[in-house]
């Protein structure tokens, strides 16, 4: 886990890109990953600044899919320079 907080049962964590075609690319990345996985993040795009949020809705609150996304939501922030 790097830059996630856990706030309850929910794992935040930003992620800053270079700039906002670059974020709009990681979050096309995420989706892939997490339509793959059927586990998908809250994602509020500001600028080239990504706010997200994961929790299993099905279940109402953390399981291992969460850290699960969240390690590969980190490599794909990584891939791209953020
Ligand atoms: C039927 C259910 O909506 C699906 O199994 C998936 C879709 N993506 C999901 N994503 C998240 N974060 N939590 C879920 O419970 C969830 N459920």
């Amino acid at each position: 886990m790097t830059d996630w907080k856990q706030e309850g049962e929910v794992l935040r964590r930003s992620i800053s890109a270079p700039d906002f075609p670059t974020a709009i690319r990681i979050v096309d990345a995420i989706a892939v990953k997490a339509e793959e996985l059927n586990h998908h993040p809250d994602i509020d795009i500001r600028w080239r600044t990504l706010h997200l949020a994961l929790t299993t809705h099905d279940a109402g609150r953390l399981t291992e899919l969460d850290h699960t996304l969240a390690a590969i939501i980190d490599d794909i922030a990584r891939e791209h320079g953020a």
